[in-house]
């Protein structure tokens, strides 16, 4: 496909290293330092709906991609665009995706699950704190920095994101309700939950990270369809796959799986959970994600990240649902 001049000017492009739904990811070289990145292709086209929707929901991914700064969201280094294509060049993630890990039944290690899942949770954390809905948590969208055991992960792919604004429905909050009818108020209880879809999705990454085998699948329960194992929130721990596992691991993923959105666990109170009390972890997830010797895995990340750790209540006020 005709490349923007100025990429190849910039970037050597070799290999194929990665398919994605809408675009593959190549290996390039940063001509001027020899330095490897990742280059995502997005072709214009793939993308749902007539072309001018597209381009928003294009930009809107974009626009993401270049304000988030956290050590587990994928940062883009460079972006180019031609007619058909959006062209973001990356930090190369040699570990490839968290899917291939996880499918052919492999479970991961408990506690090397857990490590992954709380740098999901602090990415997911940072996001909603920033008014970001992620909605397409899953083991394709998590991206692990090497292939060893103990390395970053980064979430990717904003393209279903939701920026939450401020509403109608806030500003009506704000004034007095003496001619408020009481729905109104009911109904800013569930709008104000679009984030809890994220807690869900991770539950079932959790799921499947530590069982090697998804909640929800066909067949699982005879005649009961996926979505209807979902809304009503059947699964089953098999022993043969979750004897080994803990009993604080299956009340995380419990309380994530609810299907009551007001009853599901915040990504905060997942933070706060027993099973995530483990200072030993959490230690190496700090070391990892906010590495003192530049040198260490995520170079990129620069001292500023250190007030990263500041008490979540520190972040941008939440601009609601
Ligand atoms: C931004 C984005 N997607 N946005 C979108 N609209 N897609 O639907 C996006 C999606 C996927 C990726 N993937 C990678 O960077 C990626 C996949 C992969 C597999 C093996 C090895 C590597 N690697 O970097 O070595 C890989 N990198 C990077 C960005």
């Amino acid at each position: 496909s005709n490349l923007p001049k100025e990429l190849s000017e910039k970037y050597m492009i070799t290999k194929k290293i990665g398919v994605g739904v809408c675009g593959e990811v190549k290996l390039a070289f940063e001509r001027a330092t020899c330095k490897k990145v990742a280059l995502k292709t997005i072709n214009k086209k793939d993308f749902p709906a007539s072309v001018g929707t597209a381009t928003r929901s294009a930009e809107r991914e974009i626009q993401i991609l270049q304000k988030i700064d956290h050590p587990c969201l994928i940062k883009t280094k460079d972006f180019f665009q031609t007619d058909d294509s959006y062209y973001i060049v990356l930090e190369l993630m040699e570990g490839g995706e968290l899917y291939d890990r996880v499918k052919s039944k492999q479970q991961i290690k408990e506690p090397i699950a857990k490590l992954y899942f709380y740098q999901m949770l602090k990415a997911v954390e940072y996001l909603h704190n920033n008014g970001i809905i992620h909605r397409d948590l899953k083991p394709e969208n998590v991206l692990l920095s090497s292939h060893d055991d103990v390395c970053i992960i980064k979430i990717t792919d904003f393209n279903q994101s939701k920026i939450l604004e401020e509403s109608a429905l806030m500003r009506t909050l704000c004034g007095t309700p003496t001619y408020l009818a009481p729905e109104v108020f009911t109904d800013a209880v569930t709008v104000g939950y679009s984030r809890a879809v994220d807690a869900w999705s991770l539950g079932v990454v959790l799921f499947v990270c530590l069982a090697g085998y998804p909640p929800f699948y066909p067949n699982a329960r005879i005649g009961l369809s996926v979505s209807d194992q979902i809304t009503q929130g059947i699964y089953t721990f098999i022993p043969s796959k979750w004897d080994g596992i803990s009993d604080d691991a299956k009340d995380v993923v419990k309380k994530l799986l609810r299907v009551d959105p007001n009853a599901r666990l915040t990504i905060e109170e997942a933070l706060q959970h027993p099973w995530l009390m483990d200072e030993a972890m959490k230690e190496t997830a700090e070391g990892i994600m906010y590495p003192k010797d530049p040198g260490d895995a995520d170079a990129t990340a620069d001292p500023g990240d250190a007030d990263a750790t500041a008490d979540p209540g520190d972040a941008t006020a939440d601009p609601g649902d």
